[in-house]
């Protein structure tokens, strides 16, 4: 059966094909795209542990995107993960002191983004291709960090595509803006702002849903779309992992199949999390997501008493890539906890916009809280956490996942859930010398590249190529802009 997609704001349910989808990237009406039946898989779980990523892959992916050929989908499915990968698992598990992570680190870039991003430029193109599009994609891309290399590098000189990425320049790691400041490629432009995040993101939503731009641009011949997990096909192939790590376990003898398991997932933008529901709803047996947030805990409070209230400072973290007030992926998760009310699912959109805030009914809360559970890591929790595993395992752990990992050891004290809690493990130590290595007893550390090699030689772990490059790679970027710059500066360099 075909799959469909359809956004969370429209109560008319009118309906798109997931190569449409890929291409629109979100919704005109504001909204995000979701299946208008959520699909069913033709897996069994017992055969996790004997596919390869690849082949799990497919039958993870192969339902959601229905108009796809088979040829095509594995086509892309292969060309994305391959030597690319430092791993051949794409990414594996690994158990440190009673602990167990999944590395989503081992792509180009050292974050988990790569695991979607390095598939999405090839669903996209063949996605053009299928609808008989010849404008010319441009892929607008909000950053907190991680986002905007990994989208860089899979965009990098792809065809009939230029990607325009938004950072907030006092905003994230040096290493990470070192790394998206000196992409290569003729189609690649890396702006800093000098707002947060939120700006970014809020702009980029905004610039995709003014009409009388994306008309002009059309007439130009171009049409955006995102790289950000508001697209359809940048948030699917995050399932896959989920999947994999129960294979993992089972073949490791952790669990037996059919045993729950739960995930720590430090989240920012929702979508790594969602990614997780979304495997649940498909039949992987995940007792409870946990919802892993920084200083910037609005998530917390939002899955404790069911107000999601955005007016609070917005706080520069040492896990920068969560910074993040608006979550823009709850939205499609308050779809399925309301059972698909696009009217309410609007209605609580429009608040969060106009008045900064909104409530949700009893019924909805509980359905997240039968699903979630959400606790947070300050600043110097996560030093700590980094600290107290290394210490325990010799294992170094980035910023990011720290806060998951304490959330995960929170949660184990505090419950009686005595079902194995995976970590997320989203980023490399190497993108955020400074924070580890200050957690370490490391004075001064100033986070360029000095401290890298510090960090070598103290965690010994081998220096990823993508960092490597880096002393010797030339600065190419150098654009500053205020956040309501950002429509001018798409205007001026398109039309
Ligand atoms: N943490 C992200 C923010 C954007 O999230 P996305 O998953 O929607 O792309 C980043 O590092 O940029």
């Amino acid at each position: 059966m075909a799959t469909l997609y359809r956004s969370t704001r429209d109560a008319s349910a009118h309906s798109i094909s997931s190569s449409q989808a890929v291409l629109q990237g979100i919704s005109p009406d504001g909204g995000l795209f979701v299946p208008v039946d959520f699909p069913k898989l033709d897996l069994d779980l017992s055969q996790l542990p004997s596919l390869s990523y690849q082949g799990l892959a497919y039958k993870i992916l192969q339902p959601f995107f229905s108009d796809f050929t088979e040829d095509e989908l594995r086509s892309c499915i292969n060309s994305a993960y391959g030597s690319n990968f430092t791993s051949e698992e794409i990414t594996p598990v690994s158990y440190h002191a009673g602990n167990i992570y999944l590395e989503l680190f081992h792509g180009p870039t050292i974050a988990f983004k790569d695991v979607a991003l390095q598939l999405l430029p090839y669903l996209l193109i063949t996605s053009a291709k299928k609808n008989n599009s010849n404008l010319k994609n441009v892929i607008l891309t909000a950053t907190s960090g991680d986002t905007g290399k990994a989208a860089m590098a899979g965009f990098a000189d792809v065809e009939n595509t230029q990607i325009i990425v938004f950072y907030p320049k006092y905003g994230v790691s040096p290493i990470q803006e070192k790394q998206m400041l000196t992409q290569t490629g003729k189609n690649v432009y890396v702006v800093g702002i000098t707002g947060n995040f939120d700006n970014a993101q809020t702009n980029v939503k905004q610039i995709f849903n003014n009409s009388t731009l994306t008309d002009e641009l059309l007439k130009s011949g171009y049409q955006f779309s995102s790289a950000n997990s508001i697209n359809i096909g940048r948030l699917l192939p995050q399932i896959v992992y989920y999947f994999y790590a129960y294979g993992r376990l089972l073949a490791d003898n952790k669990i037996k199949l059919g045993d729950n398991v739960n995930f720590s997932v430090p989240t920012g933008n929702f979508g790594d999390i969602l990614a997780g529901f979304f495997a649940k709803k498909l039949g992987l047996p995940i007792n409870k997501l946990l919802c892993a947030s920084n200083e910037n805990n609005v998530l917390t409070e939002f899955f404790k008493t069911g107000t999601y209230n955005k007016k609070r400072d917005f706080k520069v973290t040492n896990s920068p890539s969560m910074d993040i007030l608006v979550s823009s992926n709850l939205e499609r998760l308050l779809f399925y906890a309301t059972n698909g009310n696009a009217a309410l699912v609007a209605e609580w959109m429009n608040q969060l916009e106009k008045e900064g805030e909104y409530t949700v009914d009893p019924d909805t809360l509980k359905f997240l809280q039968t699903h979630f559970y959400a606790s947070s890591a300050s600043q110097t929790d996560t030093k700590n956490e980094i600290k107290q595993v290394f210490t325990e395992s010799n294992y170094a752990i980035d910023p990011h996942t720290a806060v998951a990992s304490f959330v995960t050891r929170e949660y184990k004290e505090s419950t009686a859930d005595s079902c194995p809690t995976v970590t997320v493990s989203t980023a490399s130590p190497y993108k955020f010398p400074q924070t580890v290595l200050a957690a370490l007893g490391v004075d001064n550390a100033t986070g360029d590249l000095d401290d890298v090699q510090k960090l070598v030689d103290l965690i010994k772990l081998p220096l990823p190529k993508t960092v490597a490059n880096l002393f010797e790679a030339k600065q190419l970027h150098d654009t500053v802009i205020e956040p309501d710059e950002m429509e001018n500066y798409v205007k001026e360099l398109l039309i």
